[in-house]
């Protein structure tokens, strides 16, 4: 268990929930008022801490007043170590006025109050428990004279230093210089080098300018994206858990105290302490407020498990749909394989079923994954080119529209799947029950350009307003197709006309092939407990 100190902040939040934020001279009316809530990012940060099981020592500045009383008794609650805990007579405890609008995102007013009285001496009164620990926190809503004197103490003692430059600021030399590891978000990581961020490389370009001014780790967190981290050696990015956002408010204290509880002094397990953060503030954002949306330990931990039993749920779904189609495949035919994970389920299926029937069954693959999946368990395996038609093919798709219109390519194999469908006398989909959507719609869509060239359609996927973005593989490396090409994802727009966008992007010179698939599918097979089959020809009767 790490010994965390958290020098910082208190403040009792006023929240307001807004429908959209007022302008300046406007008057608007609010449906709802929620009471006071615990929040301050250090408190914050120290109750993050404490609840994913860090032995949490709070050092902050308190007036003596009810709201410095309904704090303490908080702390108390959550096991933080309050004997170091500062209280005044001169200010009262800190507040911050916060509106959240629909779209969970937050505008904050702080008053400082007994923040701002946390002085050097105070902090140095206390020093005994920061040199026990193994890491301090600060964030930089109390004086910069109080946080300077903590890391002094800390640098002294060999612990390790987390400064979380909140709110953004510019910072004198001599606190970057004391310390360890910097946590900003991409305003306050801008704020502090002015390089913007933008994607990994920039991140990578703001790690070193704080590496030059002597600080040994980076975190940035970018919101919904996920969280970036950096050392000399090593650096890498952990995208962010998909959920829907209430109230960001406390996401950032969250991941901080939650990534100081997990992560080990010597950083090796740094991908799962990130992991791990990540998975506390996605909860912290999906609740309304701040202290009280900070889960604990527990509730990170079963999330982690229902998601690892979604998964599996998932997959079931998927090998459902795929058996219920290899028992209904006819004996003497070509058969298009398809690619991807659910494919995947139905090759092995109608393998197994061709050895124990003994089926006349030769196959065609649609890609070179599924053409080695299918050579390894021993299929009879057709060259696609010395064919004319193929019978049937299986395929998974990535979204599936009400019209049997879907979108193939998010694992890259769209340029042959599509030449095999469209050999195919009848194609049939086997999807699990996330994949059909009313409408494609706001979906990714994957264009496969050639390499030299690409740029020149990315341009004209911009300039029109297709927001592209070229795939890039985990390491950082521009991903290649089968056959060599790049791809580029666009976001298919509002009120799109598929069959226009579709002949539109095949006439961009560049383009290869597409991952629309208008009028291929013939039947798609929805796997469950319940297998679920919908055929175009009933379409065509509504
Ligand atoms: N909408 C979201 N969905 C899922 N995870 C999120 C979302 N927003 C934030 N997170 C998680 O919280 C982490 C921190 O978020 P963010 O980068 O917004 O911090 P911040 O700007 O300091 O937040 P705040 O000031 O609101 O506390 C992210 O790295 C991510 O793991
Ligand atoms: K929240």
């Amino acid at each position: 268990m790490k010994n965390v100190v958290v020098v910082g902040s208190t403040n009792v939040d006023k929240v307001l929930n807004v429908e959209k934020y007022a302008l300046p001279g406007e008057t608007l009316a609010i449906n709802s008022y929620q009471q006071s809530h615990g929040g301050g990012k250090g408190a914050n940060q120290a109750i993050a801490a404490a609840r994913s099981g860090a032995q949490t020592t709070f050092i902050t500045k308190l007036g003596n007043d009810e709201d410095g009383k309904q704090m303490l008794t908080g702390f108390q609650n959550d096991h933080i170590n309050i004997d170091h805990l500062v209280t005044t007579d001169q200010a009262q405890t800190g507040k911050a006025y916060i509106t959240v609008d629909k779209s969970g995102q937050n505008s904050i007013y702080v008053y400082g109050g007994a923040n701002m009285e946390l002085t050097a001496s105070d902090v140095e009164a206390h020093q005994e428990v920061i040199a026990q620990a193994d890491r301090v926190i600060a964030q930089l809503e109390i004086p910069l004279e109080a946080i300077i004197a903590a890391f002094k103490i800390a640098k002294a003692h060999g612990v390790q230093t987390i400064l979380n430059p909140a709110p953004a600021k510019e910072l004198p030399e001599e606190l970057l210089r004391l310390t360890d590891v910097i946590t900003p978000n991409e305003t306050e990581a801008q704020t502090l080098t002015g390089i913007e961020v933008a994607d990994e490389v920039s991140m990578l370009d703001n790690a070193m300018v704080f590496f030059s001014k002597g600080i040994s780790m980076v975190i940035i967190t970018v919101g919904s994206k996920g969280a970036f981290y950096a050392t000399p050696q090593a650096h890498g990015f952990i995208p962010a858990f998909k959920v829907k956002a209430v109230d960001t408010t406390a996401a950032g204290d969250t991941f901080i105290g939650a990534l100081a509880s997990q992560l080990e002094m010597d950083n090796s397990n740094i991908e799962d302490a990130m992991l791990y953060a990540n998975r506390a503030s996605s909860l912290t954002v999906q609740v309304a407020g701040a202290q009280n949306s900070i889960p604990t330990r527990k509730q990170v931990e079963a999330a982690n498990q229902k998601t690892d039993h979604t998964h599996e749920q998932i997959e079931r779904e998927k090998e459902q749909a795929a058996q219920y189609v290899a028992a209904r495949i006819p004996n003497h035919i070509v058969l298009g394989l398809g690619s991807g994970t659910t494919a995947a389920y139905f090759v092995k299926a109608i393998h197994d079923r061709i050895e124990k029937e003994h089926l006349d069954i030769e196959c065609v693959a649609t890609s070179v994954g599924t053409q080695q999946l299918a050579e390894k368990l021993g299929m009879r395996m057709l060259d696609v080119n010395t064919i004319d038609a193929v019978e049937l093919t299986v395929d998974g798709a990535d979204i599936v529209d009400d019209h049997l219109d879907g979108i193939k390519g998010g694992g890259a194999a769209l340029l042959f799947e599509k030449l095999v469908a469209n050999m195919s006398k009848r194609n049939v989909w086997i999807v699990d029950p996330r994949k059909p959507r009313h409408t494609l719609e706001g979906q990714m869509l994957p264009v496969e350009v050639v390499p030299f060239g690409g740029m020149g359609v990315f341009r004209y996927l911009r300039d029109h307003g297709y927001q592209p973005a070229f795939r890039f593989q985990e390491n950082g490396d521009i991903l290649a197709t089968d056959s060599g090409n790049y791809l580029i994802d666009i976001t298919i727009p509002k009120d799109a006309d598929l069959q226009a966008l579709s002949e539109n992007l095949k006439k961009q010179t560049g383009v290869v092939e597409h991952g629309l698939f208008l009028n291929i599918c013939d039947e798609m097979v929805v796997g469950g407990d319940q297998v679920k089959v919908v055929k175009r020809e009933d379409l065509k009767q509504d």
